[in-house]
């Protein structure tokens, strides 16, 4: 048995590389850069007003002019209108380039304007006020994007403006979620009295879904010689098996001695952790990662959110993502030599911190306790005794 930081780390050292692929920029929402971008111009490419009203010279005000005589008007786009006499002015829109005879702007909401002349209704005027200047941002060549940033609505906007329309993006795995237990059935059918629906291997795709994975489902019955050819498929068409039960003590948990037999290596059985000890994560020599989670469902949801998620992050070379913690809003006391995932619901005081207040419900079958929490909190082993106000890891879900 192995304790979570070693499987951590045993499973991030079994990160995959995937290689990358050239997408529309503005299909690429969640994925991961693999290339850098560059600016292709200054950024703002002009001197840009970034206020509505007129464009004066400052050294016309520190003369004493307070009435500009409008010599035109200047719309975002249009070429430059020069104002080049003492005392005049252009009427000038947010988002054009400035002229280059001008260097100040002044709001309409401080001028009054009559005749085709602009007088000035303030005193207090800064040269270059209510300019963003050519450059401000980012220089020519500059390099604006790295690969590895996950990209959000704000990074598309970025790539938008210096004119890529293609991405190069890590591509994802291949991913198939098996479910695995002859008590289970479709959704939509029936159960039996003594059967239930599946329901983990949807929880599982949903959380895939949510990384822009869009994952296939098979469900095997508990039987060898059937484990074994779905297993034999799933290893040409795929890239990652995500398996969910089968995997502990029972007659028909037939799972681990399945994977021996197709060759896979295993890499660790059983993690010093609650819920979801008897997890098992192999690989096979054809590069073919396999995480097997305990069935009971909040023991899959934890292994999905603490062990898959970091080797997909690992895998595709996305930028780490700070780590977060919340201070336990009860004292609470966990005896076996465990590593506790406790379920919590996260509140904010009144000071911003992030307390976890427990929501224990009836152990790692408890699917509808899930629900109604927001993250795992991670107890450190060498304790059984947690006291409220000490602060620990969250693992979080259920945010949208
Ligand atoms: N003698 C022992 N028994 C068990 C141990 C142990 O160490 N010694 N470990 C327990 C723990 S902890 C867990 S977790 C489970 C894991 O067992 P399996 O991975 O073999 O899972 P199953 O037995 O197939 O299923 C467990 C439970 O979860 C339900 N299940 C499974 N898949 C789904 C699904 N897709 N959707 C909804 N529910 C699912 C299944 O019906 C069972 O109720 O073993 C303990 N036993
Ligand atoms: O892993 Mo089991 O989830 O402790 O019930």
């Amino acid at each position: 048995m192995v304790t979570v930081e070693q499987a951590e780390e045993l499973i991030l050292n079994n990160a995959g590389d995937y290689g990358a692929e050239i997408i529309l920029f503005n299909e690429s929402l969640g994925r991961v850069l693999a290339e850098t971008i560059k600016a292709d111009r200054d950024l703002p490419p002009f001197n840009r007003v970034s206020m509505d009203g007129i464009a004066i010279k400052f050294a016309d005000f520190e003369q004493g002019i307070k009435t500009f005589k409008i010599i035109g008007i200047q719309a975002a786009g249009d070429a430059p209108v020069n104002a080049t006499q003492p005392g005049e002015c252009v009427e000038i829109m947010t988002g054009a380039a400035l002229p280059g005879a001008v260097d100040t702007v002044i709001r309409y909401e401080d001028l009054e304007i009559s005749d085709g002349k602009a007088t000035l209704q303030i005193g207090d005027i800064k040269k270059g006020q209510n300019i963003h200047f050519r450059g401000a941002d980012r220089r020519e060549g500059d390099i604006v994007l790295t690969p590895g940033r996950v990209i959000t609505p704000a990074v598309i906007s970025m790539v938008a403006s210096v004119g890529e329309t293609e991405l190069r993006v890590k591509r994802k795995p291949r991913v198939v979620i098996v479910s695995s237990g002859d008590e289970l059935v479709d959704v939509a059918a029936k159960p039996s009295p003594y059967q239930i629906r599946r329901s983990n291997n949807y929880m599982v795709k949903a959380v895939l879904a949510g990384l822009g994975i869009d994952a296939a489902m098979v469900h095997i019955p508990d039987e060898p010689e059937a484990i074994k050819s779905t297993l034999q498929q799933c290893l040409v068409n795929f890239d990652v098996l995500l398996l969910s039960g089968g995997i502990s003590m029972g007659k028909f948990d037939y799972i681990p001695q399945v994977l021996k037999d197709l060759q896979f290596e295993q890499i660790f059985h059983k993690v010093q952790q609650r819920p979801g000890k008897p997890f098992w994560f192999g690989k096979h020599e054809n590069g073919v990662v396999v995480f097997a989670f305990p069935g009971n469902p909040v023991a899959t949801f934890m292994c999905t959110q603490r062990y898959f998620i970091p080797w997909l992050n690992k895998t595709l070379g996305a930028e780490s993502k700070p780590a977060v913690y919340a201070a336990l809003n009860e004292d609470i006391a966990f005896e076996p030599a465990l590593q506790y995932f406790l379920q919590v619901k996260l509140s904010f005081g009144d000071d911003g911190r992030l307390f976890a207040t427990p929501v224990e419900g009836n152990g790692s079958g408890d699917f509808a306790n899930l629900a109604d929490t927001d993250a795992f909190m991670e107890l450190p082993l060498n304790k059984n005794e947690f006291k409220k106000g000490e602060v620990y890891r969250v693992w979080m879900f259920n945010q949208q």
